[in-house]
């Protein structure tokens, strides 16, 4: 279904009523990036994003689960040094549906002064924290039990509250080891040590930005999908990157992340486990089979486009598993 700058090039707006309704009554959604020059000076409403803000929010997919992964084959693409890089495992659990993404009172208006002033508000409910927390506290349980909450409490009230819930939420998982970081230290800390972190808990914008960050120590943005959760409905899956609108129409863009999206949906989307690891495996052989987009690329590999990319994962999905999962 079009959404976003295809959807405006066809209807004139970026969420269509018949998209968002086959999307809710989806079992789960995949979606391709969205955004581009073409649509970038149109009015706020009409920009190919609102697609995004729509779906997440309509959808109640508050939890959006960003792993970041160096993979063996990979080492050498991260523009970190090898033993720094090396053997990073994250998930960044990033709040999607809150925040000072949907914070209220907002938009751009006149003051005392006549003066143009423009305004976000950043706020969090309780219950939306919590719920958030949870979710990470639940993860960090299924993998190395430490968790880390990153806030700004040091300065916004929003992260006082923050820290406060979270923490008070810790003593119904004392399996978890539980710390709290500032962001800007968060922020640093990534690039210093990025081993340190297991599982990131934080609010939507720190979210969104951490994961870009993170990204880079995996070799590319190319590489990374995502999950966004509801507690009870279709969740929507999408690679982290956006429409890569610079190198658009070269054949050039890595396709790895939206192919891991995809086995992200199998796997948290429809509970085929399974399936969700064929596809893993495939994208796995096809980088030990030496394929690069240039994203990754490093020498003694094999330069490839898009296209090309995706077709030796697919080789190796049939050369590779049983087809019958
Ligand atoms: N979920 C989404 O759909 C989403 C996410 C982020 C940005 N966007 C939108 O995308 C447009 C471009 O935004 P931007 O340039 O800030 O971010 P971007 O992620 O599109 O690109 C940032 C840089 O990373 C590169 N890159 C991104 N994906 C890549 C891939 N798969 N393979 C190789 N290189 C890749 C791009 O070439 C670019 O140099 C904007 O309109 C923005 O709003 C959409
Ligand atoms: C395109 C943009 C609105 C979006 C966000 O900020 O959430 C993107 O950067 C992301 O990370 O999914
Ligand atoms: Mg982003």
């Amino acid at each position: 279904m079009p959404v976003g700058g295809a959807a405006l090039d066809l209807v004139g707006v970026p969420m269509p009523e018949e998209s968002f309704t086959a999307a809710k009554n989806s079992d789960a959604i995949l979606l391709g990036a969205i955004g581009g020059y073409k649509w970038d000076k149109n009015e706020k409403h009409l920009r190919p994003e609102m697609a995004l803000f729509y779906l997440r929010r309509d959808l109640k997919v508050f939890a959006n689960l960003r792993p970041a992964t160096v993979l063996p084959q990979l080492a050498d693409a991260s523009t970190l040094k090898k033993e720094v890089a090396e053997g990073v495992d994250m998930m960044i659990v990033r709040e999607l549906t809150g925040g000072i993404y949907f914070g209220e009172p907002r938009g751009i208006s006149i003051n005392e002064n006549g003066e143009e002033v423009g305004i976000s508000t950043e706020i969090y409910a309780a219950h939306e924290i919590d719920r958030i927390a949870r979710v990470a506290f639940e993860t960090a349980r299924k993998r190395r039990g430490k968790l880390c909450s990153v806030d700004k409490a040091n300065v916004l009230d929003a992260s006082v509250l923050w820290r406060k819930r979270v923490t008070a939420l810790a003593s119904e998982y004392p399996d978890v080891e539980l710390s709290h970081m500032y962001v800007d230290n968060a922020a640093m800390q990534l690039i210093r040590d990025p081993k340190q972190f297991d599982t990131i808990v934080t609010n939507n914008i720190f979210g969104d930005i951490l994961s870009d960050e993170a990204s880079m120590i995996t070799g590319s943005i190319g590489m990374l999908p995502s999950a966004s959760l509801s507690e009870s409905g279709p969740g929507l899956f999408e690679p982290i990157h956006g429409s890569a609108p610079d190198i658009a129409g070269q054949d050039k863009a890595n396709p790895l992340a939206t192919i891991l999206s995809a086995a992200m949906l199998l796997k948290y989307g429809l509970g085929e486990e399974k399936a969700a690891k064929r596809i893993e495996d495939a994208v796995m052989d096809a980088l030990s089979r030496g394929f690069r987009t240039g994203d990754i690329y490093s020498p003694g590999n094999k330069l490839v486009g898009c296209k090309e990319m995706g077709e030796e994962v697919l080789k190796s999905v049939e050369a590779k598993v049983p087809a019958t999962v």
